[in-house]
Parts: C-alpha cells; structure tokens; sequence
C-alpha cells in the first residue's frame, strides 16, 4: 500500500476531491487551488498524475480514487501503515484531553471564546440530515459552556435549521457556513452595547440559491438516494446514499447545473457537495467577525477555541494559526492533513471536554473567590 492511501477521511478523502474535480469539469471549470500546507505530499503527486479535471480521465479519477477509499483498505499491510501514520499524526496533532492544562494555561488573564461547529463535532454523522440530533447530555454540556464563556454554533445548515437542533436561544448563531451571523437577543454581558448582531453578506444571493436549490431537486430525482437541501445563502447535494457508481453522475449532473451559474463556487463536506456564493467569506471570517462583535477585535487578552470536523472548519482553524491566537481542535478518528492543533476523536471526546473546562472554570472561579 502507497502512502496515499494512508491519510483518509470523509470530509477530504481522495474520492471526495475526485467527485468535486469531476463536478468542476462538467461545469467547465478548474479544480479548485489546494492551500499548500492543507494537503500532503504524496496526494499533490496523486492529483497531479491523475490531472483532475483538466485531463480526460475523470472516469480514471474516480476509480483510483475508490481503490483509495476507506472501505477498501483492508489489509494487514494497510492497517499498519494506518498505525504507522496515526501515531505520527497523533503528535502533532495531540488530544485535546491530553493536553487539557496547556490549554487552561494558555488561558490564564484571557477570555476564552468557544466557537462550535455542528454535524459530527456537536451531533454524530448520520445518514438522514434531518436526524442529526444532539444529546440532551450534549446541550447541558454546551449550556453550562456558555455560561462561562461567550459561545457561537457556526455551521453549514441555515441558522433556523442549525437552531431548532441547538435549541439554546444564549448562544450566536453563524449559519450558511458563516453568511448569516446572528447573537443572543440580549447579550449585555459580553456585547456592551447590547446591539443585536445580524450579519448577512450574502443577501443578493437568496434568489439564486433558491432557484438553483429548485433545479438541483428536480434534476437529482434520476439518481437514488441523492438529497440536496436549502440552507438559504447555500446548498448541499449529499451523496451519503448514493450507491458509489452513481457519485460520478451525479457530480456531472451537479456540475450541468452549475455552469450556468458562473456566482455560484463548490466546495466540499462529508459525503456532502456545498454549493455557495464565490464571495469571500468562509468560517474563518465568521469567525473574526464575531471575535470583533464581542469587542475582541486586535485584543491580545482572548483565547478564542474552536472545534470542527470538517473542511469548511479548516477556513477557521487557519485564522487562528494565521493570528497566532487560540487553538484549533479537529475532531477526526482518521489522520487528516488540517490546520487545527489538536484533536479529539469524536462528539462524546467533544463532550467530555465541554464538561471539563465547565469544570475547571468553575473551580478556579471558588478558588478566587476564597482569595
Ligand atoms: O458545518 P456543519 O454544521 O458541520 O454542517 C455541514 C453539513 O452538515 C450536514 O451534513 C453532514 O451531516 C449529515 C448528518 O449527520 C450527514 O448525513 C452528511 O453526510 C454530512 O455531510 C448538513 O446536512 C449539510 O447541509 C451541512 O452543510
């Protein structure tokens, strides 16, 4: 087995970018520009070779690309080389329990800010988008967090959708992948001015992803299992349920489409394809907009933390490592080239460190207090 094969995840998996070159080229466009440091070596050799989606071989793409999914690496020889390259991953990119102290530490004389994303950090991976549910034990875990600490849900659903799972009407709400930024209806005790924060960047682009969400709908009808939802400044195609030899039509069905729409850009989830406005605006900038929101805007005391599973986080955990400020957590049981400092392996691991900084805050606030 090539070490290519090694670093697998859902969310940047090689068969997930050979779905979204294969969507680019059927709408005429180049795949997208890789950041650097966001993808290894020995997959920059891979896709070069495989030229996607300028060169002929999309089909060849796409079977490659399958022999390197998850699903198919099941021998001794892989599983060591999956050891191997974990646990050399795993240094780098230690537990976020592990390391609990440095991150209190790092904390002292700073407020620390929590920024959450939703599907598969908050709630687990599930085939139905609509039973993505959180734990009650999760929402206590989130509350006590917020109680303590100014905390934003920042997701890839629409606001409404992201908050009728939340359900906790304390928190700021950055749906659409950060495009609608809503806070707390009253918010004195970080938003001193108590000025409700709305921010909506991508207005003008409401019809288009209507009508673009109506077409999608219509068209995906031919292809068994393929769901695509409105999340208002963006959309989502899942391919979840698909059967794996209809993703590359459905990729060219989606890339029929998008050709016509020249505003719209495609980037990439979960076993999910995100269609959204080419402004420039991501979770990162969410991000540094909510920090500035809460009057943290070149303020050297805050520790904002935040924690996300998936590629649209990345835009979030390089802010932070762009400012040199707070930390990114990933939450991944794969290696997965990121930005993000340190890991956690999945939701309940997220929990279990919600509860400790509840924990840990509360007890330092006794102590000050006997002081
Ligand atoms: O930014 P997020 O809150 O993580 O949202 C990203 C996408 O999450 C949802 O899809 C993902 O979770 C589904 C439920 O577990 C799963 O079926 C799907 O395969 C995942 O991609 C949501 O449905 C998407 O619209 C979001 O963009």
């Amino acid at each position: 087995m090539t070490k290519q094969n090694v670093v697998v995840s859902d969310a940047n998996s090689p068969i997930n970018m050979a779905i979204t070159a294969a969507v680019l080229k059927s709408a005429g466009r180049k795949p997208p520009t890789v950041p650097g440091n966001y993808i290894g070596k020995s997959k920059k050799k891979l896709l070069k070779n495989l030229e996607i989606g300028t060169g002929p071989r999309i089909s060849t793409w796409i079977d490659s690309m399958r022999a390197s999914s998850p699903t198919h690496m099941k021998s001794a020889a892989s599983f060591s080389a999956n050891d191997e390259e974990h646990g050399s991953w795993i240094l780098n990119h230690p537990s976020a329990l592990n390391m609990f102290e440095q991150i209190t530490n790092a904390s002292k004389g700073k407020q620390m800010v929590m920024f959450l994303d939703y599907d598969g950090t908050l709630s687990p991976i599930v085939d139905d988008p609509d039973r993505a549910f959180m734990s009650d034990a999760m929402r206590a875990a989130v509350r006590d967090v917020a109680r303590y600490f100014p905390t934003a849900i920042v997701s890839g659903r629409c606001r409404d959708n992201v908050y009728n799972f939340v359900k906790l009407a304390e928190l700021y709400y950055a749906g659409s992948h950060g495009m609608d930024i809503k806070g707390p209806a009253k918010c004195e005790k970080y938003n001193k001015d108590n000025q409700a924060v709305l921010f909506q960047p991508a207005s003008e682009f409401l019809p288009m992803i209507e009508e673009v969400y109506k077409i999608l709908v219509e068209k995906t009808k031919s292809i068994p299992g393929a769901r695509v939802e409105n999340h208002k400044f963006c959309a989502s195609v899942h391919y979840r349920c698909v059967e794996e030899q209809r993703w590359s039509a459905l990729a060219e069905l989606v890339g029929s489409v998008l050709k016509d729409y020249p505003k719209l850009r495609l980037t990439q989830g979960r076993k999910v394809l995100e269609i959204r406005p080419t402004i420039k605006w991501d979770k990162g900038k969410a991000l540094e907009f909510l920090l500035e929101s809460l009057g943290f805007a070149n303020c050297k005391n805050v520790l904002p933390v935040y924690i996300g599973d998936d590629r649209t986080d990345e835009d979030a955990f390089k802010v932070l490592r762009d400012r040199g400020q707070g930390f990114g957590i990933l939450v991944s049981k794969l290696p997965k080239d990121t930005n993000a400092s340190y890991s956690l392996q999945e939701p309940s691991e997220v929990k279990d460190f919600l509860l400790r900084l509840v924990e840990w805050k509360r007890l330092s606030l006794r102590r000050s207090s006997k002081v």
